[in-house]
Formats: C-alpha cells, structure tokens, sequence
C-alpha cells in the first residue's frame, strides 16, 4: 500500500500519480490535502499522517507533494523510521531506494512538471534497496535516530 499525500499545491500531480498506480497496479492510500482550492492548508498535517502511516506499516511506502517537496519532505522526515528522499531526478530516485533504503519519496510540484514526477515515482517504485553496507548505514542512521552515536 503507498501512502500519498500532499499541501493544496499537490493536488492534481497526486491525482496524476494515482493514475499511473492504478495503471501499475499498486494500491494506494489518498492522506490529504483532497482540495487545490484550500490555499491555506498546511503540509505538515498530510506528511505527518502519511509518514505516521509508514512508520506504522499501515502503508509500505509513501509519495508526497508540496511546493518544492521540501517542506513536506522536512515533516515526514521527523516521525521515526522515516527515511525521506526529495527528488527532481531519476538517478537521485533510484539510488535514494538502492543505497538508503528510502521508504518515502517527496518531489516539488513546483518544481518538476508531470511526467517527469512520473517518471522519478517509476523509477522510485521500481528499485531494489540492496542491503550490505548501506545496512550498515541505515544502522547507524537510526543510532542517530535513538539519540546515540552512528558508531556503535
Ligand atoms: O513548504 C514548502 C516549501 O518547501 C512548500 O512548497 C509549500 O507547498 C509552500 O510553502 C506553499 O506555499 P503557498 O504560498 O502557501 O502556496
């Protein structure tokens, strides 16, 4: 299940993303904001429902929008177990996947046009964490996580 999510400038890159889901046939879970109209809504409130839904394995991943993909990208990265990627290219996607294990991709709505959000959620949906030593990493990342130091 991939969690989506995004702030009122999201929306109709969202939609666009459900399609080719659907088309991909990946289920997905629609977190808010659900209005383009709704200008004064605030993205923490959809990236920490959909990243709290990663985290609580509701969802396996998630895709998230705003504006530049930052904003959002910042909140969810704040609930535990969050690894979050904020993407405008393919190369950055997949290796954000291969290398970090990333379990949520956010990209700017601003920023990059359609199809090649598309494109980078493909390539994102499609890659392969490939464990060894970026496991190690990841150890050490959620060290920091727990307040300790990466080196055990
Ligand atoms: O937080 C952001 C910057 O990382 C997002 O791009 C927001 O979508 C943006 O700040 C929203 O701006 P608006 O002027 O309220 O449309």
């Amino acid at each position: 299940m991939i969690a989506l999510a995004c702030d009122h400038t999201g929306v109709a890159l969202k939609q666009e993303l459900m399609k080719m889901l659907d088309e991909m046939g990946l289920a997905w879970k629609d977190y808010g904001n659900y209005d383009a109209n709704n200008r004064d809504d605030d993205y923490p409130v959809y990236g920490y429902k959909a990243a709290k839904a990663v985290a609580d394995g509701e969802c396996d991943r998630g895709i998230l929008i705003c504006g530049t993909g930052i904003g959002i990208g910042i909140a969810a990265g704040k609930v535990k177990g969050i690894r979050v990627c904020t993407c405008s290219d393919v190369y950055s996607a997949e290796l954000s996947k291969r290398h970090n294990n990333s379990n949520i991709l956010t990209m700017g709505a601003r920023v990059v046009g359609t199809e090649l959000a598309k494109m980078i959620a493909r390539h994102w949906l499609t890659a392969e964490f490939e464990g060894g030593r970026h496991q190690r990493r990841i150890d050490m990342i959620e060290r920091i996580e727990n307040g300790e130091a990466p080196e055990a």
